[in-house]
């Protein structure tokens, strides 16, 4: 038997294997939510632009307060005003975001004075910079604030919005391709005939593309047969940057993607060292890189969540890892696999996980109903109270 590899090692292979994304388009802000940036972003401006005031109060000069408690007011300065330098041992009206005027070096908050007409007493001690928000206190002129091959957030657009921006290169959506196969499986909305089932992984697969970010080019089932898969693929890889296909890369005769795979392109088949989800294909077909998860629906979740979310990244130009493990601890025991890691469905609740009881790789809804993996390395027997990572469904 060829030995499972690691599942680490698997996914360097398919993301060293993974051509880069080059097509770019430039887009407004107003439709860059969710793009991945495709340039570096300097910033070419401070941000803010100038010292301003963190207060509604007044500006003064901190060491003018050594000699008196009061100031006459000599001008006012609202957000938006272009401030004249303050004239000596006097005070500035000022508002909170308003630019602080030269030779001012504080600003005291109204809170703390008493206004008598013009006339403003100081009732505590000010030292300099109180209440100043520095030019470039946010962002330097210069500085990085994004990198290339992230996926642009809505706190991203807001930093792009206050640098001045108002478009940015991206790399075009990728286009996934998405391929289910098996005779026994029926469409939802139609009867189910005796040997069916309802094609719950098309819809599943659809989904967690759309939801990592990309776009769904074309869906196709095919029936078990070389011919009908053949057709399939050869449809999705014309109008598709990638294939993701579900079942039928197993051991079986009835499995014809590989089959498929071998006569129309190069097939790489790994044995995955993990549970479920072992048999995972990486190959080219006509031309296009293809990503074959197993059938059984869990194993189809984990083989997207551990290694078609990272492949779809590579090719569409974002950086992006297997996401941060919380340590959990576990309220029970388990007999820990001989060769492969597993990832168990868990309930986790202030840092100790439950496990769902039915981890079979053919049921689904034990993922719906928990909160996350735990990660058990093979060969690490489950004890209360010992520690593995925990990955939760919500951080893919
Ligand atoms: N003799 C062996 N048999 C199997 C092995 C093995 O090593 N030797 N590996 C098992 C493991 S592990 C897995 S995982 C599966 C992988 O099988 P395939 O990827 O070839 O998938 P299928 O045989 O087509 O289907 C497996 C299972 O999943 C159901 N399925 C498939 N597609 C869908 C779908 N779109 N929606 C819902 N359910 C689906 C299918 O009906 C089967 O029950 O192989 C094991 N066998
Ligand atoms: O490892 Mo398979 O993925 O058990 O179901």
């Amino acid at each position: 038997m060829t030995a499972l590899m690691p599942f680490k090692d698997a996914i360097q292979h398919i993301k060293n294997a993974l051509p880069l994304a080059t097509l770019t388009e430039r887009v407004s802000l107003d439709h860059a939510l969710g793009r991945i940036l495709s340039q570096d972003i300097v910033s070419h401006i401070d941000v803010p632009p100038a010292a301003n005031s963190a207060m509604d109060g007044f500006a003064v000069r901190s060491r003018d307060l050594q000699d008196t408690a009061t100031l006459s007011v000599s001008q006012r300065i609202a957000a938006g005003n272009a401030p004249t330098p303050l004239t000596p041992s006097t005070c500035a009206r000022i508002f909170t975001g308003a630019e602080i005027p030269a030779g001012a070096d504080a600003v005291v908050m109204q809170e703390n004075t008493k206004q008598q007409n013009d006339q403003i007493t100081f009732l505590q001690a000010v030292k300099p910079n109180d209440n100043i928000r520095p030019a470039g206190q946010d962002i330097a002129k210069g500085a990085q604030v994004l990198a290339a091959g992230k996926r642009l957030s809505a706190i991203d657009i807001g930093v792009l919005a206050s640098i001045g921006l108002t478009c940015v290169d991206v790399f075009t959506p990728l286009k996934v391709g998405v391929l289910t196969t098996g005779d026994e499986l029926q469409q939802p909305g139609q009867p189910l005939t005796a040997g069916q089932i309802y094609n719950s992984n098309g819809p599943l697969i659809e989904s967690l593309v759309i939801s990592a970010g990309h776009q769904v080019s074309l869906r196709r089932h095919a029936m078990d047969s070389v011919e009908a898969t053949q057709t399939a693929l050869k449809e999705l890889s014309d109008c598709s940057d990638i294939i993701i296909s579900s079942g039928g890369v197993s051991v079986g005769e009835e499995d014809h993607v590989k089959a498929t795979i071998e006569q129309n392109g190069q097939l790489h088949l790994w044995k995955i060292a993990i549970k479920p989800g072992k048999p995972l294909v990486f190959a080219k077909v006509f031309d296009t890189p293809l990503l074959g998860l197993p059938g059984n629906p869990s194993s189809t979740l984990v083989t997207f969540h551990l290694f078609a979310r990272l492949a779809l990244a590579k090719a569409a130009g974002e950086s992006l890892n297997l996401p941060k493990a919380l340590r959990v601890k576990c309220d029970f025991s388990r007999k820990g696999n001989k060769s492969r890691d597993e990832f168990l469905r868990v309930h986790v609740n202030n840092g100790v996980a439950t496990p769902h009881v039915q981890q079979s790789s053919g049921a689904l809804l034990a993922a719906s109903q928990t909160d996350g993996y735990l990660h058990v390395p093979a060969e690490h027997n489950i004890s209360p109270n010992s520690e593995f990572d925990f990955y939760p469904f919500n951080s893919f």
